[in-house]
């Protein structure tokens, strides 16, 4: 098991930036998402054991926090947003350093750095300062450091932050390549093209709520049952109104209307709305999903249930 979370919260004095998260999840690759502010970087920290948990158990690989932080700090890397080196170190020397912070001896940790600036791509730099690096090669940088232990979980902080579409392909490719060696994969990332490329499910924060785990799959599957779209003959925007106002959550997409079904409403409902008002519909099907529609839905979803913080 990756994680098993029974009511994890995290107060930053009396700001609570988690509110109580509950899940187990399985071993693979997991995307985390969520707005600005919603609690991933907390959320990444205390299962790292680098913040306390102010209420709630938390386990990791099976190991329990806090008790066993020093065994899941050796089982798992981390690669955090920010820079997070000295300008005047090499590359072979920072990765070295980063091993032996782990617990290696110093010379399986330096043979470790080698092999492990290679894997990345960076094995003709790995003797050159890291100031001068590009952000291409220090992002890689971040990754080997957090791939030198050989861990069993990496967390992986916004790694195409920064980088060209070229640079944000190889990297991806990369981590895919982490992925298929058997290593389990946490992405974080506001870009939901990385993360349906990368993961096989996701955890879904707002304002530090838990608001969805589950596969990718599995979401785009739900939400396709209750997102449609609509093309009217030239009456799109008269048919917003008419939808708006009999309750429906509708969104103009191109030439589209995109309405979001909340129970007890029904596709019926909507088609007689439309026949009632005489409209005509040119189109009617269930929307294309990307993650990225079916995160902006559950978001919407959530603000509507949600009493705002
Ligand atoms: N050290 C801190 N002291 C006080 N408040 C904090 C601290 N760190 C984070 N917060 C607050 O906790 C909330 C969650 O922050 P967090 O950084 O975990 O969110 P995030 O989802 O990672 O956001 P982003 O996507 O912007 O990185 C925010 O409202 C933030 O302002």
């Amino acid at each position: 098991m990756l994680f098993d979370l029974e009511n994890v919260q995290k107060s930053y004095g009396n700001y609570q930036a988690l509110k109580g998260i509950t899940l187990k999840i399985q071993e693979g690759s997991v995307g985390l998402l969520g707005p600005n502010g919603a609690g991933k970087s907390t959320l990444i920290k205390s299962l790292l054991g680098l913040l306390e948990l102010s209420g709630g158990s938390a386990s990791v690989l099976g190991f329990r926090l806090p008790e066993d932080t020093h065994k899941i700090r050796q089982s798992i890397g981390y690669m955090p947003e920010n820079d997070c080196y000295l300008p005047s170190m090499t590359a072979v020397s920072y990765v070295a350093l980063m091993g032996g912070l782990t617990g290696m001896p110093r010379s399986q940790a330096l043979s470790r750095a080698h092999e492990t600036l290679h894997y990345v791509g960076l094995g003709e730099a790995r003797y050159r300062k890291l100031g001068g690096f590009s952000t291409g090669m220090k992002q890689r940088v971040k990754l080997a450091q957090a791939l030198v232990h050989g861990p069993r979980l990496v967390f992986l902080d916004e790694p195409t932050n920064g980088l060209d579409p070229q640079g944000r392909d190889e990297m991806l490719d990369l981590i895919g390549d982490v992925k298929s060696r058997g290593i389990s994969v946490v992405l974080s990332s506001h870009i939901l093209y990385d993360v349906e490329k990368v993961c096989e499910s996701m955890i879904m924060l707002d304002q530090g709520e838990l608001i969805h785990f589950g596969t990718i799959a599995a979401l785009k599957a739900d939400r396709q049952k209750s997102i449609v779209e609509i093309e009217t003959k030239e009456q799109n925007e008269q048919f917003a109104e008419i939808l708006k106002a009999r309750g429906f959550s509708v969104q103009q997409q191109g030439l589209r209307l995109q309405v979001r079904l909340v129970a007890p409403q029904t596709v019926q409902g909507l088609l007689d709305a439309a026949i009632e008002e005489d409209i005509q519909v040119r189109r009617f099907m269930p929307a294309e999903l990307t993650l990225e529609k079916a995160f902006l839905s559950l978001l919407d979803e959530h603000a509507h249930k949600a009493p705002a913080a």
